[in-house]
């Protein structure tokens, strides 16, 4: 039995966890859970799952999920960061899986790997902000991270048995979101629930605006960086809006590897969960003999500048990247609420980056302070 913590159960990455824990009682036990403020989802994940631990960040709502737990279950509510920060570096769980949005994933991510605990990672963010820091601390603790981004599960699944120093280049699959084949003055006055339909995937609202500027790729190309440990100008990305090919790894002997599969979450999930082994699952399988089109585009970053601008805090390295993410952070929530238009994304991204003083080999209180530096200049800026 493996036991679990789940930093963010009720999300989109959350819910399907649940569905893969679901599906194997035999082998996964859930031992926490947690989310910002959806107590009812909780009060059904608690009553079927029994977990000791369940952390909400919102005071209200914990209190709310207190007063609504039958009296004759067990359960530790936790609130807060402290709430976060105990539930993922408990002493009885082996792997957190960490599907929080946003870089509030960070703290508790660092917490779990300095008591090592193995991280199953799908909140990418943490990576954008403190890759640097994230990685160096996995390795002095001896932790795996194990990633469930479905394109870096594809690349981790291609480089299995391979020498790191026999890695060409990463090739990051993109599907090129809702807008790819649009050029710039067709997306002027786009909606939110227009940039909210993405062609193969359904996902959380943020990851899915994401998606649509293309930010997604940007944040992927960086989350491949420090997880992989390549030069980021060796990770390319390629438009396969057909999102079967997840990712693949070119070698220096010129043989590619690519890992396939029908676009369905649940498969990166449950691999970070039973890695190193694979299980029986009943995921609908590829049928080549049904799929009449393949197809490859170079990405359009005229249309879509914020792959580009991931790139070039890339570049500037520092901590650029952590600018980039808060900015993006509090500019996609803006847009979600209809206060800014499509391209004061990358607008705005833009301006955060020109006025940010980057702090070379960051420790997590400057990247703390950068984080709440952008957010408040973001919200200054946009009034
Ligand atoms: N969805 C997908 O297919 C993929 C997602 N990812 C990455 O996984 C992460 C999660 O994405 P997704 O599942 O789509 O997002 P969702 O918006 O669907 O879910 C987010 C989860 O985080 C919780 N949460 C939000 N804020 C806080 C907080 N302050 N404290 C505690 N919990 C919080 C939410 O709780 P509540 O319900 O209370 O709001 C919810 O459980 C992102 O980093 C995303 O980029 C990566 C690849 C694919
Ligand atoms: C499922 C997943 O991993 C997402 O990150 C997905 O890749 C988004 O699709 P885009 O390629 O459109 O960004
Ligand atoms: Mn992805």
């Amino acid at each position: 039995m493996k036991k679990i913590s789940i930093l963010g159960s009720t999300g989109s990455i959350g819910t399907q966890t649940v569905d893969v824990v679901r599906a194997n009682r035999d082998k996964f036990e859930v031992v926490a859970i947690s989310a910002n403020s959806s107590v009812d989802l909780l009060l059904e994940q608690i009553k079927e799952f029994r977990p000791k631990y369940v952390a909400v960040y919102n005071e209200n709502s914990a209190k709310k999920l207190k007063e609504n737990i039958p009296t004759d279950i067990k359960i530790e509510v936790l609130s807060g960061m402290e709430g976060l920060k105990t539930i993922s570096s408990l002493d009885e769980i082996d792997i957190l899986l960490t599907a929080v949005v946003g870089m509030i994933g960070l703290v508790p991510t660092l917490c779990a790997i300095q008591k090592g605990i193995t991280i199953a990672l799908a909140n990418k963010e943490t990576l954008v902000t403190a890759g640097q820091l994230v990685m160096k601390e996995a390795k002095k603790y001896n932790v795996d991270i194990l990633p469930v981004d479905s394109e870096h599960s594809a690349i981790f699944q291609a480089l299995n048995g391979e020498s790191h120093k026999t890695i060409e280049k990463i090739i990051l699959t993109a599907s090129g979101g809702p807008f790819r084949g649009k050029v710039k003055k067709d997306l002027l006055k786009i909606t939110k629930n227009e940039a909210l339909k993405h062609p193969n995937w359904s996902m959380g609202r943020k990851i899915s605006i994401d998606s649509s500027t293309l930010m997604n790729k940007g944040l992927e190309v960086i989350e491949a960086k420090w997880l992989f440990d390549v030069d980021y100008k060796d990770v390319d990305v390629v438009v396969h809006p057909q999102s079967i090919i997840h990712s693949m790894v070119q070698f220096n002997d010129s043989s590619i590897i690519a890992q396939l599969g029908c676009p369905d979450m649940r498969l990166p999930i449950q691999y970070a969960l039973t890695y190193p082994d694979r299980i029986l699952n009943d995921f609908e399988r590829l049928d080549f003999s049904k799929m009449s089109t393949f197809t490859f585009e170079k990405p359009d970053l005229e249309t879509f500048p914020c792959l580009k601008l991931a790139y070039d805090c890339l570049n500037q390295g520092g901590t650029y990247c952590a600018a980039l993410n808060s900015a993006n952070e509090i500019l996609v929530n803006e847009f979600l609420e209809d206060k800014i238009g499509f391209y004061d994304i990358p607008y705005y991204i833009e301006k955060t980056l020109e006025a940010h003083n980057s702090i070379s080999e960051p420790t997590l209180e400057d990247i703390l302070e950068i984080d709440r530096w952008s957010r408040e200049f973001v919200k200054k800026s946009i009034k």
